[in-house]
Order: C-alpha cells, then sequence, then structure tokens
C-alpha cells in the first residue's frame, strides 16, 4: 500500500472577497464556460491526487457545485475568521492537509485565481521541496510566489500561525521560518510560461484571459 507520505496534496486558496473583481465571486465566475476554480483544479489533476480547498462556508456551495465530480478525493478546509488574507487561507488549506495526510505531507498551494497554473512546474516544485518544507518561485529576483508553491503542511501552517499571531503581514514571513528552496524565475520557466503565476483580479483580466482560452 502506498505510504500517506506519498500522496501529492493540492490545496487551492478561494477565501478572498473578490473585490477587484466586482460583485461576484471570481472563484466559480465561469471562464469561458468553466468556473475559474474548476479550471485550476483540473489543471492540477494529473500532478496532484487529493484536493483540499480552502474557503469561507458561505462559498462553500457554489464551490463544491463547481467542483462536482473531480476525479480526484476532495476536502474542504473553512476559514473559521474570514478575511485574514491569503497567508491566513494557506495556512487552513494546510491543516486540512495535515488532518488528511499528517504534518509530512506535501502540498502544492495555488490561488483559485491562477487558471493557467502549469503542471509540469507542479512537479518541479513538488521535487525541489523533497526534504525541505517548501520550494517557492521568486520573479526577478524578489518576488517570493507564496501562492504558487510547494509547501510541507504542518511546518508552514505553524509558521503561518506563527506570523498571523505576531501580527506579521507580509505573506513572505513565514518563510524565513523554514527549510525552504527559491527556484528563481528562470529555472520555473524551464518548465512553464509566463501564463502560469498570471492572476485574475479584475473583470478585463477574466475577459482577456476569456479570449486567449477561445
Ligand atoms: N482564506 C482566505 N483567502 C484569501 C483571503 N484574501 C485573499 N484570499 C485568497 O488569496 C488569493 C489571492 O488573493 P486576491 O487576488 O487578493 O483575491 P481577493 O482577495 O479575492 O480579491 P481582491 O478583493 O480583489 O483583493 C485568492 O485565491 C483569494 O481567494 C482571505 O482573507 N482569506
Ligand atoms: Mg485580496
Amino acid at each position: 500500500m502506498e505510504a500517506e507520505e506519498h500522496h501529492r496534496y493540492a490545496v487551492v486558496i478561494a477565501g478572498g472577497r473578490s473585490t477587484r473583481f466586482g460583485d461576484r465571486d471570481k472563484a466559480v465566475a465561469p471562464l469561458a464556460g468553466t468556473p475559474m476554480i474548476r479550471r485550476v483544479a483540473d489543471r492540477l489533476l494529473d500532478a496532484t491526487d487529493r484536493l483540499v480547498v480552502n474557503c469561507r462556508p458561505d462559498q462553500r456551495d457554489a464551490i463544491a457545485n463547481a467542483l462536482d465530480s473531480y476525479p480526484n478525493p476532495v476536502q474542504y478546509a473553512e476559514d473559521e475568521d474570514p478575511d485574514l488574507g491569503p497567508m491566513a487561507g494557506i495556512r487552513t488549506g494546510l491543516r486540512g492537509v495535515e488532518g488528511w495526510g499528517g504534518p509530512d505531507a506535501l502540498a502544492f498551494v495555488v490561488a483559485c485565481d491562477m487558471p493557467f497554473v502549469e503542471p509540469s512546474l507542479v512537479e518541479y516544485l513538488f521535487d525541489r521541496a523533497a526534504d525541505h518544507d517548501a520550494a517557492v518561485p521568486r520573479l526577478d529576483d524578489e518576488w517570493f510566489q507564496t501562492t504558487q508553491a510547494a509547501y510541507r503542511a504542518g511546518p508552514m501552517a505553524d509558521a503561518c500561525d506563527d506570523a498571523l499571531a505576531a501580527g506579521e503581514g507580509k505573506i513572505i514571513a513565514p518563510l524565513f521560518e523554514l527549510d525552504y528552496v527559491v527556484v528563481e524565475d528562470d529555472e520555473a520557466l524551464e518548465y512553464a510560461d509566463e501564463s502560469t503565476f498570471e492572476n485574475i483580479n479584475t473583470e478585463e483580466e477574466f475577459e482577456a484571459a476569456e479570449r486567449r482560452l477561445g
């Protein structure tokens, strides 16, 4: 039987309010006919084998509907306190992973608004995170792409808790408590093109993505 730690978890964080997007939840907005979160989940289908979705309780029915018949097992990790930001979403999602696969389980975390996430990069980040606590892409030598990265569930969730308790809002703060590997953009772009890091914040960006998807 396969050992628990050999599962490859995906965490999609979706607990944001989509304020730049308008009056609907971008997570479930149909992007060229498919809810955006479903597009993200479908991109992860081959590179991961279990999915944890982080969202608020009031989002859950619509998201579950969007993920109907998803082939991999899905669990939900709901925000107890909403609006604590993406780092809290990562923390809560990773607690869900920890409850499912233990503290050493590895998870690829991605935001619900990154519909072009590249599966080959997901696999590469898992490989780079082996024997470490995290593998995080960095763009332009400075910008850590923490919402598209691989983390060991327990250590990263603990580090997020510490950062949140310290009132440390910067999403990179938890990293510095961990044994993390940086994947520079030139290295990441051997596996993906730049669209992997694209995130959709506005209706205009959504429509532009829709045109590309045809
Ligand atoms: N759980 C949780 N996730 C969040 C929170 N804020 C943002 N996120 C998620 O983090 C990712 C990136 O966030 P943003 O692009 O700012 O999304 P957003 O906050 O919904 O949108 P804006 O209101 O326009 O900033 C998305 O997947 C969001 O769902 C939060 O307070 N809690
Ligand atoms: Mg936001």
